[in-house]
C-alpha cells in the first residue's frame, strides 16, 4: 500500500475535484435515503386508511392527496439523487482520468530520460506494460475505488445511527449478511483477478507470436514453416482458451450465489421484522424502510471486497511504476556548459566496459581529431567501432579516461545541446511511420522543402525518392519497410546532414549498399564534411580513404594508426583487411 503514496501529489493537485466528490457523495446519498422514511410513511397511511375504512370514517379525498405527495416526493428524491450522482462521477472519475493523462506523460517523459542501458535490461513489451495497463489498474483505485468507497463510508455514516434508533435488533439482523457476502466477494473477486492477469497474459503471447509470425513473414514462407507455425499458433490459442473457459466458470457460478445471498438477507429482514411488528417494538412501515435500507446497503458493502482487490493491485501496479520512476540516469550534465562547438574531439586513455553486460567493449583508446579533420575508424565486427560512437554521443559515459570536445569533458555540455551538434547516422537504421520529408527533417523546426530536398541530394538518395509517385510525401511503413536496405541508410544520412552539425559521425552507415555507391555517397559528403569534424566507422577499407588519419581497432584496443598510405606501407591488419576486401570485390565482379 506504501506505493500508493506516490499518487498523493497528483490527488492535491486536483484536490477540488477531490472535495468536490466528497461533498457531492454525501448530497447524492442523502437523496438515495431519504426514499425510505417516505415508504414507511405512505405504508403506515395505508394502515391507517384501512381503519378508517373498517371504522366506517374514511376521508379517501385526503388519503389519495397523501398517496400522491408520497409519489412525487419520490420522484423528486430519485432526480435529486440523478443529479448529484452525475455529479459526483463528473467530479471523481473526471479526477482519475486527469491524473492517468498526468501520470501516464510523466512515465514517458521519464522514460525518455533513462539511459541507453535500462532499455536493454527492460524489453519493450513491459516498459509498454506499466504505461498502459499499470496506469489502468492505477487509475481504477484513483476512480472507481476513491468513489466507491467514499460511497460506502458517507452511507454508512448517514444511514446507520439513524438504523441504531430506529430499532437494535432489527439492524444487527439486517447488517448480518453483509461482512459475509464482502468477505466471499473479496475472495471471488481475487481469483476472477488472477484468472483474468493469465487470461491477458495468454492474449499478449498470442499477440506476440502474430506479430512475429507476419513481421518474419518472409523468412517463414522461405523455409516452408507454415504448418508448424499454424500448429504453434493453434496451440497458443488452445492456452488462451482454456483460461477463458475457467474465468466463464467462475463467473457463472459466483452472481448466481451473490444474488442468492442477497435474496436469504431479505428473508431475515422480513422474519426479524415481523417479530418485531408481533412485540409491538416497530410498525410494519418499518419492515418496508429497512428491506429498502438493506438493499441500499447490499452493492456498497458487497463493493467493499471489490475495492480492496482494486487497491491491491493498483498497489502492486504502482510499485512497478515507481520502480522506474525511481531509476535514475547517471548521464546528466555536471555544468550545463553550451558554447559555441568547433568540433576538436579527443580521446583520453578511454576504456568502456558495458555496465549491463560487463563486456569491455574499449581499452585505453587515444586519439585526437582537430576541429575540422576527418578520422576513419576500421575494425572487424565486434572490436568495439559502435561503442566509440555510443560514447562520443554521451549515449554511455567512459568508465575510465575522459573525452574532451573543443577541450571541455563532454560530461560538462548540456546533454541535449551536446546531442543538437552531432549528426548521427546509427548502424541499424531506424525509420518512423511517417513521410520521408518528416523522416528527414525529424526534430527539426520549420523546414523548408529545399533544405530537405538539399540533404537529400547529398546524401545521394533524392533521384530514388522523387522516382516515388508522392515523392517526399511518401510514407513509411512501419521501419521504413517500402525502402530498400541501402535507401534507408541514404535517408538517415540526409537526417542527419539537414542539421548541419558540427561534428558527423557515420557507423557503418553505408553497408548496405555497393562499393561504387558508396564512392558516389562519399564523393558528395566531400562537400558537406568541409570544415566539420567528420568521423567515419566502418569495417569497409574503402570508406577509410577519405580521412585524414585511420585507426584500426582490434578487441577494443587500437592496434594500428596512421593514413592509407602509412598503413598500406606498414603491412599490418589494414594491409589484410584491404586485401581480404579487395578480392571479395573483384569475386563478385
Ligand atoms: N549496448 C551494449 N551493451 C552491452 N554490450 C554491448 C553493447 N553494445 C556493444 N556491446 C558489446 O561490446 C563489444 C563491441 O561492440 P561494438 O558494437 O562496439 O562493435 P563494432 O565494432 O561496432 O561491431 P560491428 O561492426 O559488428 O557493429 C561487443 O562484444 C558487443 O557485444
Amino acid at each position: 500500500m506504501k506505493a500508493l503514496k506516490a499518487l498523493n501529489p497528483y490527488l492535491w493537485r486536483y484536490k477540488w475535484h477531490l472535495l468536490g466528490g466528497v461533498l457531492f457523495t454525501f448530497i447524492s446519498n442523502y437523496f438515495l435515503i431519504q426514499p425510505a422514511p417516505i415508504v414507511r410513511n405512505a405504508f403506515n397511511s395505508i394502515e391507517q386508511y384501512i381503519a378508517a375504512y373498517q371504522a366506517g370514517v374514511l376521508d379517501s379525498s385526503t388519503f389519495e392527496r397523501q398517496i400522491i405527495t408520497y409519489g412525487v416526493l419520490l420522484l423528486l428524491m430519485a432526480a435529486g439523487r440523478g443529479v448529484f450522482l452525475f455529479f459526483m462521477r463528473q467530479t471523481i472519475i473526471v479526477m482519475s482520468r486527469l491524473i492517468e493523462y498526468d501520470l501516464k506523460n510523466d512515465i514517458f517523459w521519464h522514460y525518455q530520460t533513462l539511459p541507453l542501458a535500462f532499455y536493454r535490461q527492460n524489453n519493450t513489451g513491459d516498459l509498454m506494460a506499466r504505461i498502459s495497463e499499470d496506469v489502468s489498474n492505477v487509475r481504477m483505485y484513483l476512480g472507481p475505488g476513491i468513489m466507491y468507497g467514499l460511497n460506502l463510508v458517507s452511507l454508512f455514516l448517514m444511514l446507520i445511527p439513524y438504523m441504531l434508533s430506529v430499532d437494535v435488533k432489527l439492524t444487527l439482523y439486517t447488517l448480518l449478511p453483509l461482512p459475509v457476502l464482502s468477505t466471499i466477494i473479496y475472495f471471488v473477486n481475487n481469483i476472477i483477478n488472477k484468472r483474468s492477469t493469465e487470461i491477458q497474459r495468454k492474449l499478449s503471447d498470442l499477440s506476440t507470436y502474430v506479430q512475429e509470425a507476419f513481421s518474419g513473414i518472409r523468412v517463414l514462407k522461405a523455409f516452408a514453416r507454415e504448418q508448424d507455425s499454424g500448429a504453434r499458433f493453434a496451440q497458443e490459442s488452445e492456452a488462451y482458451r482454456q483460461q477463458a473457459l475457467r474465468l466463464a466458470r467462475v463467473e457463472a457460478l459466483f452472481y448466481p450465489a451473490i444474488l442468492a445471498l442477497i435474496g436469504l438477507s431479505n428473508i431475515i429482514v422480513v422474519y426479524v421484522g415481523g417479530i418485531e411488528v408481533a412485540a409491538g417494538n416497530i410498525t410494519k412501515g418499518n419492515i418496508a424502510e429497512f428491506i429498502l435500507y438493506l438493499n441500499m446497503l447490499i452493492w456498497p458493502v458487497t463493493s467493499l471486497g471489490w475495492i480492496t482487490s482494486i487497491i491491491q493491485q493498483a498497489a502492486a501496479s504502482q510499485e512497478r511504476i515507481n520502480e522506474f520512476l525511481n531509476t535514475h540516469t547517471t548521464l546528466v550534465s555536471r555544468r550545463h556548459l553550451r558554447p559555441e562547438v568547433k568540433g576538436d574531439l579527443r580521446f583520453e586513455h578511454v576504456s568502456l566496459v558495458y555496465p549491463e553486460s560487463g563486456i569491455k567493449a574499449l581499452d585505453d583508446i587515444s586519439f585526437h581529431v582537430p576541429a575540422g579533420g576527418k578520422l576513419a575508424i576500421l575494425g572487424t565486427t565486434g572490436s568495439g567501432k559502435s561503442s566509440i560512437a555510443n560514447l562520443i554521443c554521451r549515449l554511455y559515459d567512459p568508465t575510465e579516461g575522459r573525452i574532451l570536445l573543443d577541450g571541455v569533458d563532454l560530461r560538462d555540455y548540456d546533454l541535449t545541446y551536446l546531442r543538437s551538434q552531432i549528426g548521427y547516422v546509427p548502424q541499424d537504421v531506424f525509420l518512423f511511420s511517417d513521410t520521408i520529408a518528416n523522416n528527414i527533417s525529424f526534430g527539426m523546426e520549420e523546414v523548408s522543402s529545399e533544405t530537405i530536398e538539399e540533404a537529400a541530394r547529398h546524401a545521394d538518395v533524392y533521384d530514388n525518392i522523387v522516382d516515388f509517385p508522392h515523392g517526399f510525401d511518401t510514407l513509411l511503413g512501419e521501419r521504413g519497410i517500402t525502402l530498400s536496405g541501402g535507401q534507408k541508410q541514404r535517408v538517415s544520412i540526409a537526417r542527419a546532414l539537414i542539421r548541419k552539425p558540427k561534428l558527423l559521425l557515420l557507423d557503418d552507415c553505408l553497408s548496405a549498399v555497393d562499393t561504387n555507391t558508396e564512392h558516389r555517397i562519399l564523393e558528395n559528403l566531400r562537400e558537406m564534411m568541409e570544415g566539420r569534424t567528420s568521423i567515419i566507422i566502418s569495417h569497409r577499407v574503402s570508406s577509410a580513404k577519405l580521412a585524414d588519419q585511420i585507426i584500426v581497432l582490434d578487441e577494443g584496443r587500437i592496434v594500428e594508426r596512421g593514413t592509407h598510405e602509412s598503413l598500406m606501407s606498414a603491412g599490418g591488419l589494414y594491409k589484410q583487411l584491404y586485401e581480404k576486401q579487395l578480392q571479395s570485390e573483384e569475386s563478385l565482379e
